[in-house]
């Protein structure tokens, strides 16, 4: 597996050579010695851009989708494309996501594609979102939220599946899985992700009421990882990265398959249950009538 190949002394600069120190190990250390003429990578969609820099392997998806970087179909396929084009990419190693929207990293789930549509559009949609967690939850890269705004319920999922999630302080920024207060149920993943997070307790709390944790509480209750100011948060992100980055992929990657594997199963096994599940809830009267009171208190908040 491991070849042994003689190092010169210094190594010629722009040239990568395998195992040659900790920070080589892995994906990207598995290629011949290249050169490496540009260290940039960019790939772009409407809704998403991607920066991956392959001298260090690090890749960051920034999230701009106006006007609150919300989950609807074309963005969940875009953003599954995107993170198929990252796992597949032997030079990337390690992913940020962020956003380029102030103040919002993701407000979740777009309630437009759960509402007033066809049950066979309510399938797609939810076959979509599931993908995007099998994607992420799943991913064999370092996975580092670097959350620059407020992050309900499916924007929460996306940083609750990441491995370290790093949060601005600013007291007017939110997080966590409030879809009960919109009348509506967290699937059971969902739940198993967060579970997994913060733990049994404090999960059920929250889920049961809906709760979207200010920053500080968010960091308190284990929600995210760290709190820093939001001129600090490339660079703490970026030496996060570092840090797992510094192990050998193969035994942080085994590690985290194993963390994760039960959940993932589980998912997998009922996938198809799942969006039979999903359907059924959300073509309810009653259901389609609670997010419809949900959209109305958003837009009358405005007025
Ligand atoms: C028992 C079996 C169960 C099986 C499974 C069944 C159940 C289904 C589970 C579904 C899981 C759902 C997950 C979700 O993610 S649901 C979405 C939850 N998201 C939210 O609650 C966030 C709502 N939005 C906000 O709180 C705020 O908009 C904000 C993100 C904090 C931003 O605030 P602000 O900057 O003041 O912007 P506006 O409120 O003015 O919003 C701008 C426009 O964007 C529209 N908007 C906002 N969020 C969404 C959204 N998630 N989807 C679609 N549209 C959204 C908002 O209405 C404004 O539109 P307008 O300009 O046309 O008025």
């Amino acid at each position: 597996m491991c070849p042994s190949v003689p190092l010169p002394s210094p190594c010629p600069p722009g040239i990568l050579f395998p195992y040659s120190s900790p920070q080589l190990w892995g994906r990207a250390a598995l290629q011949p010695p290249v050169l490496l003429p540009t260290q940039r990578r960019t790939f772009s969609n409407n809704k998403i851009l991607v920066e991956l820099d392959t001298s260090s392997g690090v890749a960051t998806m920034k999230f701009k989708s106006p006007p609150v970087n919300s989950l609807s179909l074309d963005f969940l396929t875009e953003f599954c494309i995107s993170l198929e084009k990252l796992e597949n990419d032997r030079a990337c190693r390690a992913l940020i996501i962020t956003s380029a929207i102030p103040r919002i990293f993701s407000s979740g789930l777009d309630i437009m594609e759960m509402f007033g549509k066809s049950t066979e559009h309510y399938a797609e949609f939810w076959r979509a979102v599931q993908e995007m967690w099998l994607r992420l939850y799943g991913s064999s890269m370092v996975t580092v939220a670097a959350i620059n705004g407020s992050s309900p319920a499916g924007g929460c999922l996306i940083a609750l599946s990441c491995d370290y999630r790093i949060m601005v302080e600013n007291p007017k920024y939110v997080i966590g899985l409030n879809e009960a207060q919109l009348g509506i149920v967290a699937p059971f993943w969902f739940k198993d992700t967060f579970v997994n997070t913060v733990g049994h307790r404090v999960a059920e709390r929250s889920l049961q009421l809906g709760l979207l944790h200010p920053v500080t509480e968010a960091h308190q209750i284990g929600l995210v990882d760290e709190v820093v100011p939001e001129e600090k948060l490339q660079e703490k992100a970026a030496a996060v990265v570092a840090q797992w980055l510094a192990l050998p992929d193969h035994a942080r990657q085994l590690t985290k398959s194993m963390m994760r594997k039960a959940v993932l199963d589980h998912m997998l096994a009922h996938r198809e249950e799942d969006i039979q599940n999903f359907v059924k809830f959300i073509s309810k009267d009653s259901i389609q009538k609670s997010l419809s009171m949900y959209m109305e208190m958003l837009k009358k908040k405005k007025s």
